[in-house]
């Protein structure tokens, strides 16, 4: 370009004089970005260590965004300490790597909190309005209840050992047994995975709601359950949730008519105590029956998109290896009494023994629930703390606990920490007692704390009692006949929690000869 002799003077002085102030502008603009987006200056020397992104300044965002939950993993193999910072624009998260501070966080649950966290998904993921959303944030004067903490009672209650839950499991595995009832002696075709989604959540919205009941009249919410889960994540951050989760908002608007509907009729008097007590405390509290209703899913979701991937793996694990079928057949085989009763034969199965004379089976649902890693444990700091009196957690900031990376490290688990080996439970005994101790407390498919899944006795039963029915009296075999490999995960989104698999697995069932023409059934409720 052509510029007059005067202007490029001119342009020559000022870049000249402006030289200098700019350099130093630019330096201050770069040096204001970095403390504004690393924020690395108000680290404090007490707390962990900063982990950067590989690209500065958005590297961590990026990462995240890409590789969602896996980027913990990416970032272990970076850096092996016990603890670590990542500095997201202006806010900070600790990643916890080591299964001992895992614990101390989950024990400190006072200022290491969930139920912020849990307050504010839980009102955005089912869209409460304003008047809901008060009665969830509620803050009681010191010793005063408020409804979140009625909500927590009433739940870890219904879901603890004893007679209310001896009457969900009893509920819940009656339905189950009929759906294993229902295969004969030729072999039928299923797809695995849409087969036991399909069954367990109807027989959770059978224990829950009783019958009939919303998914009973209309199977077709069965997918909109799993819609919502699969986008709670985005659901949850509530920008523009119709464009952005279309299935997941979806499904909020056909689910939650269906149980006000539900409710309105009176039909909650056949819900089990778990279902009858939240909305008790829900009702005492204020919240109407349509936020009531609102709610529902999340409970419907919580009891079945957890179950479902571990029972789906444990199954296609046990059944990739024939001698472990043949192993489990004969310890399962123990626990079972065959007799005839009014003409029909009938095999029952013990649930009371599960646990104490099945070593095996309870050892493959923990490597199960190992391997298939829920997500995260996710808190958040309300005032500054010493984590196990070594780490300084500055309120304000984030803690996440990858369940994926502690159930996963070589570390603690071994060179065979990627393979699925259910010896390593039974095993433990002989293990020197720190390795013993690091692999118990980095086990925590559960959570921990005061927020430890309160489903995980429910969990345990309907899990093992069907996988249990399901090996000593059927064959599971490919439908094409190849050797059944198990397939991959799915790519882990952040939100989801257990993972399911990356396609579905087309098998083919039938009954064993030597139980053709029997009825199955569980020996449940005994107190
Ligand atoms: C294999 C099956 C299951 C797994 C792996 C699992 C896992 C988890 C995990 C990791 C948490 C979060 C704990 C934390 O952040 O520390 C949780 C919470 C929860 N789970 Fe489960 N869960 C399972 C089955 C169930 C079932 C059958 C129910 C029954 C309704 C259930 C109900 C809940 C509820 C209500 C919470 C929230 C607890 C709270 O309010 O703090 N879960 N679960």
């Amino acid at each position: 370009m052509y510029l007059p002799t005067s202007a490029q003077s001119l342009i020559g002085l000022l870049t000249k004089s402006i030289y200098p102030a700019l350099v130093v502008f630019v330096v201050a603009l770069a040096s204001l970005i970095v403390l504004l987006f690393l924020g690395a200056e108000d680290v404090d020397p007490e707390e962990p260590p900063v982990v950067r992104p590989s690209i500065p300044f958005f590297g961590h965002m990026i990462g995240l965004l890409r590789h969602h939950n896996n980027y913990f993993t990416l970032l272990r193999e970076r850096y092996a300490g016990p603890i670590y910072t990542v500095k997201l624009f202006s806010s900070r998260i600790y990643i916890i790597q080591s299964p001992e501070l895992a614990q101390a966080a989950f024990r400190q649950s006072k200022t290491i909190d969930f139920e912020t966290i849990k307050a504010y998904a839980s009102c955005k993921a089912v869209a409460f309005g304003q008047h809901a959303t008060d009665i969830v944030n509620f803050q009681p004067p010191k010793g005063e209840g408020s409804y979140m903490s009625d909500l927590h009672q009433e739940m870890y209650g219904s879901l603890a050992q004893g007679p209310n839950l001896l009457e969900t499991n009893a509920r819940v595995l009656n339905y189950l047994a009929r759906s294993l009832n229902a295969i004969q002696t030729t072999p039928e075709e299923y797809r695995l995975f849409r087969w036991l989604r399909d069954e367990y959540t109807l027989a959770s919205a059978a224990t829950l709601y009783g019958l009939p009941n919303p998914l009973s009249e209309d199977p077709s919410l069965i997918e909109s359950v799993w819609d919502f889960e699969k986008d709670l994540g985005v659901l949850v951050l509530d920008f523009f949730p119709r464009i952005m989760a279309p299935k997941g908002y979806a499904a909020r608007t056909v689910v939650t008519p269906a149980f006000e509907k539900y409710y309105d009729a009176g039909l909650d008097k056949n819900a089990n105590h778990l279902v009858q007590r939240r909305a008790w405390a829900a009702r005492q509290w204020g919240l109407t029956t349509k936020e009531i209703s609102q709610a529902e899913i999340t409970i419907i979701m919580a009891a079945g998109t957890n179950t479902v991937p571990n029972v789906f793996y444990m199954i296609c694990h046990i059944f990739s290896q024939p001698d472990l079928v043949t192993a489990l057949r004969q310890e399962i085989s123990k626990i079972t009494s065959r007799k005839t009763r009014d003409g029909i034969e009938t095999v029952t199965l013990n649930i009371s023994m599960l646990q104490s004379h099945c070593p095996l089976l309870t050892a493959c649902f923990n490597e199960t629930l190992r391997l298939n890693k829920t997500g995260a444990s996710v808190r958040t700091i309300l005032e500054d703390v010493m984590l196990d009196d070594r780490y300084l957690l500055k309120k304000g900031a984030f803690v996440q606990i990858p369940t994926g990376v502690l159930q996963s490290d070589l570390d603690v688990w071994g060179p065979d920490a990627k393979l699925f080996n259910p010896q390593r439970f039974l095993t433990q005994d002989s293990l020197r007692k720190d390795v013993k101790k690091a692999q118990n407390q980095a086990y925590m498919p559960f959570g921990g704390g005061k927020n430890l899944c309160p489903g995980r006795h429910l969990a345990f039963t309907e899990i093992t009692a069907f996988v249990a029915m399901l090996v000593l009296g059927f064959e599971l075999s490919l439908s094409d006949g190849a050797k059944l490999q198990v397939p991959k995960g799915e790519f882990q989104r952040l939100g989801v929690a257990s993972i399911s698999p990356d396609k579905d697995l087309d098998v083919s069932i039938k009954r064993r000869e030597e139980f053709e023409g029997v009825t199955w059934e569980f020996d449940t409720i005994r107190e």
